[in-house]
């Protein structure tokens, strides 16, 4: 996917202004960066929810699924009919039933199909959340803070499934996230925003496949440390102030 020069401003506040990214298409790309940056303003103008004012973004598919921090489900639908929902005009009623029952016992709900929302807990909430997202085999999945609230036990059984649907359907993934570990525990890019209008503070690529990393502590403490760093960096540093500095790197690299 290549998001190529947008602009996008909320009035006089412009959040981006000729920025351009390119997603690699079938992989898992986060996206870091402070409270406020433009994140899920990005992901919403992917998702066509959001126009950019100029620029593009050009991207393979429009079977687009979109997670959100909290779940969104329907309170007056069971677990199984919240899935079922996003098929409605996909398939018939008999063909539904199969394919989200399906999906739900993938995620481990498969006895909770009769449940409504509020007898569920968060973790098991968002996991319906993931079963609906999947559920179309989206070829585009937009995941926006999906392990916000959850403790660090469900926050690693959730990123556990997410990888694996991930590995079974192969979408193109982008994940907006505040936090450093979330994002080494599911991404092959990081990127770092910073500034307003955005910047990409950093282009960080893990080749470390995810289910060796719990592996290589050490190998993964490198890229923990340098990210903890550009996060730092994208709170304190003032945006002209950074652009200098980029310069001057540039400036050095060619001397
Ligand atoms: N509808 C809106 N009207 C005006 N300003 C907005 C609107 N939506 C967002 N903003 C502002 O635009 C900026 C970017 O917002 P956005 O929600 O994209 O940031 P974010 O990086 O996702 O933040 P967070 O991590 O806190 O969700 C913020 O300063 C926000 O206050």
């Amino acid at each position: 996917m290549e998001i190529r020069n947008l602009t996008f401003a909320y009035g006089d506040k412009d959040i981006f202004k000729d920025f351009s990214i390119y997603i690699p298409e079938g992989e898992i790309t986060c996206i870091l960066g402070s409270s406020g940056v433009g994140k899920t303003t990005l992901l919403q103008m992917i998702a066509g929810i959001k126009k950019p004012q100029f620029g593009e973004i050009i991207k393979n598919s429009n079977q687009v699924s979109y997670i959100f921090q909290e779940p969104r489900l329907l309170p007056w639908k069971t677990v199984i009919e919240n899935v079922e929902f996003v098929l409605l005009d996909k398939m018939d009623k008999g063909k539904r039933r199969v394919i989200a029952k399906e999906m739900l016992e993938r995620v481990g709900l498969g006895d909770s199909l009769h449940r409504f929302p509020h007898e569920l807990s968060g973790g098991m909430r968002q996991r319906v959340s993931i079963a609906r997202a999947f559920v179309i085999k989206p070829e585009i999945l937009l995941l926006d803070e999906p392990l916000q609230g959850l403790d660090v036990i469900k926050r690693q059984e959730i990123q556990d499934l997410l990888v694996s649907l991930w590995e079974t359907y192969k979408p193109t993934v982008v994940y907006i996230t505040h936090d450093v570990e979330d994002a080494l525990a599911v991404a092959y890019q990081i990127i770092v925003f910073a500034g307003q209008p955005v910047n990409v503070l950093c282009h960080t690529f893990i080749d470390q496949p995810i289910k060796e990393r719990s592996s290589s502590p050490t190998y993964m403490d490198a890229f923990r440390t340098h990210l903890m760093l550009q996060m730092k960096k994208s709170t304190e540093i003032p945006f002209d102030k950074m652009m200098q500095m980029k310069m001057m790197q540039q400036k050095m690299k060619m001397a």
